[in-house]
């Protein structure tokens, strides 16, 4: 079970670097780091669970965040508010590539926030509306995934993990809310 002190913090390395592909039949340690990683995302979402373990809450994970520099990232978007158990996406995406994304971008109200990163970096994060990811399951079979909106935007934040980018990297500093009117926010 991963604490927040697991969890890697920007100005280490493995933040900075390309992962490495994950290889098949998987590992005992790939298929538990696979386990451990949604595990922490179900438990960071449960209040009382986050609270006691003072773990910040995290709708996706990647390997490099728990210092595996592995091409591995999971992912669990909560359903609505009065049902969040009823995810919206919950996926391990293993070797993952975006192979199409939309001109389209969005980005998220409210910015990003990372596990990683602990100071807040306030600013529109813009990303593609929506994207193909072709990806490997937990058993090696080649998968394609469509998302759009708020899922996509996860799944880009993971995707940068496993390349070494930052959500702030993406952030304007000269003008960190600065409107793009080909941008949709996302609230
Ligand atoms: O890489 C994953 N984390 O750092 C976990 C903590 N951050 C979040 O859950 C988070 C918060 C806001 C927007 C996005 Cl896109 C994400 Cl991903
Ligand atoms: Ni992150």
């Amino acid at each position: 079970m991963y604490l927040m002190k697991d969890i890697t913090r920007d100005g280490n390395p493995v933040l900075r670097k390309t992962a490495q592909d994950v290889t098949f039949p998987l590992s005992t340690a790939d298929r538990q780091l696979a386990h451990d990683m949604m595990e922490y995302l179900i438990n960071s979402q449960n209040p009382d669970f986050a609270q006691k373990h003072q773990l910040r809450a995290g709708v996706g994970l990647a390997a490099p965040q728990v210092g595996i520099s592995k091409q591995m990232a999971a992912v669990l978007v909560p359903g609505p508010e009065d049902d969040p158990k009823n995810y919206e996406l919950q996926i391990i995406l293993i070797n993952p590539v975006i192979i199409s994304n939309s001109i389209q971008q969005a980005q998220l109200a409210e910015g990003e926030g990372c596990l990683s990163v602990d100071k807040d970096v306030p600013g529109y994060v813009p990303r593609s509306a929506r994207i193909t990811i072709r990806y490997q399951d937990m058993e090696g079979q080649t998968q394609r995934l469509r998302v759009k909106n708020y899922p996509a935007i996860v799944c880009q934040h993971e995707i940068d993990h496993l390349h070494g980018h930052l959500f702030y990297d993406h952030i304007n500093l000269k003008d960190p809310f600065a409107m793009d009117p080909n941008t949709i926010i996302i609230s």
